[in-house]
């Protein structure tokens, strides 16, 4: 009977335990990307956060429905089994009677005050059961991320580790390289092709969604390549060897940097391959001795997640560190100096110069004065490389975009940007 009913119940809580952690994980994502989008709804929506509360509203509604559906089910099963308990007692009781001649008192007395308990401990019993099993789902959703879910090529492919060198000269090459963020999605990069030598400094410039950062994820192999495409470095195929081997010898300045909560030490050098004295000198190249040696503990200090407790400028001049020690020969700058201020971002194009004067570094650009030395200018646009040549020779051009995306910036500007170029 109490089995009967046990199974009854978990096959209901069982779904509804389901239904909760699905509701309460879009609660949660929903209420975390409304935090983190905060400014944004702020700023380009009038009516964004009331929209977002309303939202997120709803979706505690839901997840609270499934919780009081929940509650009901305990409730249930409850007076189930307490109702079974005590119709099982009185039918002990009535056989107790009508055998009251072959049945001693005292096993009749046990018997009894063991029943009236048996109702209470199954209701427990039950309980624990289906609390168990229901939080097996939890379990269930973990082997569902493990195994089902489409994971990214191996961080290591053993046969097919590169040479410790590698890359020894920084020669990149996209060939046909196409990519979409998702295979429904329409392509981003559309069969681009063009040759990067070694120790040239690119910049990548292009109207916003052009696709300049997705070339940064091509080459990180953050998301697959489509079929055909080829990465080819210094005579190596990116997607032939593990992801952690090819993003581990190149540097990323990001737009957004990455620090980790820890300390300075940490995050210059998490691995602890560079002695304190490569340390002190990729700060001081970078600017930040000065500020780091104040610190109390040094190299030792805090650093809260996220480096919260940094400046933007501070965090990215970590990062430009961070590259000067790894010595990489391919540098990556992400709008590195879209949000920081003027003399942060000479100090970045300085170290570009000098400190990374053999590597080749590919920047994408937003001021059009920090690429117009470079030996190349890259022009995305809508997917495709629409020019790729000098500055001077793209500027010689008054019809190349490159030309009209300098006049867009002013007259004086451009005639700067000109002279500059040597034009
Ligand atoms: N994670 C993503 N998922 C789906 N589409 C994306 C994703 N990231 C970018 N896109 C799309 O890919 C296209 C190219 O975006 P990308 O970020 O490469 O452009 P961009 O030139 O770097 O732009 P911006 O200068 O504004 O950063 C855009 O249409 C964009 O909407």
């Amino acid at each position: 009977m109490y089995y009967f009913i046990a199974l009854y119940y978990q096959m209901t809580s069982r779904e509804l335990k389901r239904i909760d952690a699905l509701v309460r994980s879009h609660l949660f994502s929903y209420f975390s990307e409304t935090l983190n989008g905060m400014s944004t709804l702020k700023a380009y929506h009038p009516h964004g956060i009331n929209c977002a509360i309303e939202r997120n509203r709803v979706n505690m509604d839901r997840s609270h429905h499934v919780y009081y559906i929940q509650i009901l089910g305990t409730k249930w099963i409850g007076a189930r089994v307490f109702v079974v308990g005590h119709v099982l007692n009185f039918v002990a009781l009535v056989l107790i009677i009508w055998a009251r001649d072959d049945i001693d008192p005292a096993t009749a007395g046990l018997i009894l005050s063991y029943l009236a308990r048996l109702a209470s401990e199954m209701s427990w019993a039950i309980q624990c059961a289906a609390d168990l099993e229901n939080n097996m789902t939890s379990a269930e959703r973990l082997f569902y991320y493990t195994n089902s879910l489409e994971q990214e090529p191996p961080a290591e492919i053993l046969d097919r580790k590169p040479v410790a060198s590698w890359p020894q000269q920084g020669r990149i090459s996209f060939q046909e390289v196409s990519l979409r963020y998702r295979p429904e999605l329409p392509l981003v990069l559309d069969k681009i092709s063009f040759d990067i030598q070694a120790g040239h400094k690119v910049g990548v410039v292009g109207r916003t969604g052009a696709g300049k950062s997705s070339l940064i994820q091509a080459l990180f192999l953050l998301v697959p390549l489509d079929p055909g495409s080829k990465i080819v470095m210094d005579g190596v195929e990116t997607d032939t060897i593990g992801t952690a081997d090819l993003r581990s010898r190149m540097s990323i300045i990001p737009q957004d940097p990455v620090l980790f909560q820890g300390t300075f030490r940490y995050n210059l050098d998490p691995l602890n391959k560079h002695t304190e004295q490569a340390l002190w000198q990729a700060l001081e190249a970078s600017d930040l001795k000065g500020y780091v040696q104040q610190q109390e503990g040094g190299l030792d200090a805090i650093v809260a997640a996220q480096g919260e407790n940094l400046s933007v400028g501070q965090r990215q001049l970590v990062c430009l560190s961070r590259a000067l020690l790894s010595k990489s020969k391919v540098v990556i700058l992400d709008e590195a100096t879209a949000s920081v201020d003027l003399a942060t971002d000479s100090l970045i194009q300085k170290a570009i110069r000098v400190d990374f004067s053999d590597s080749t570094v590919i920047t994408i650009a937003h001021r059009l004065n920090t690429v117009i030395d470079y030996n190349r200018i890259l022009v995305m646009d809508r997917g495709q490389v629409a020019e790729y040549d000098t500055p001077r020779d793209l500027l010689k051009n008054r019809q190349s975009l490159f030309s009209k995306m300098v006049d867009e910036t002013g007259e004086a500007n451009a005639a700067l940007l000109r002279s500059l170029a040597g034009c």
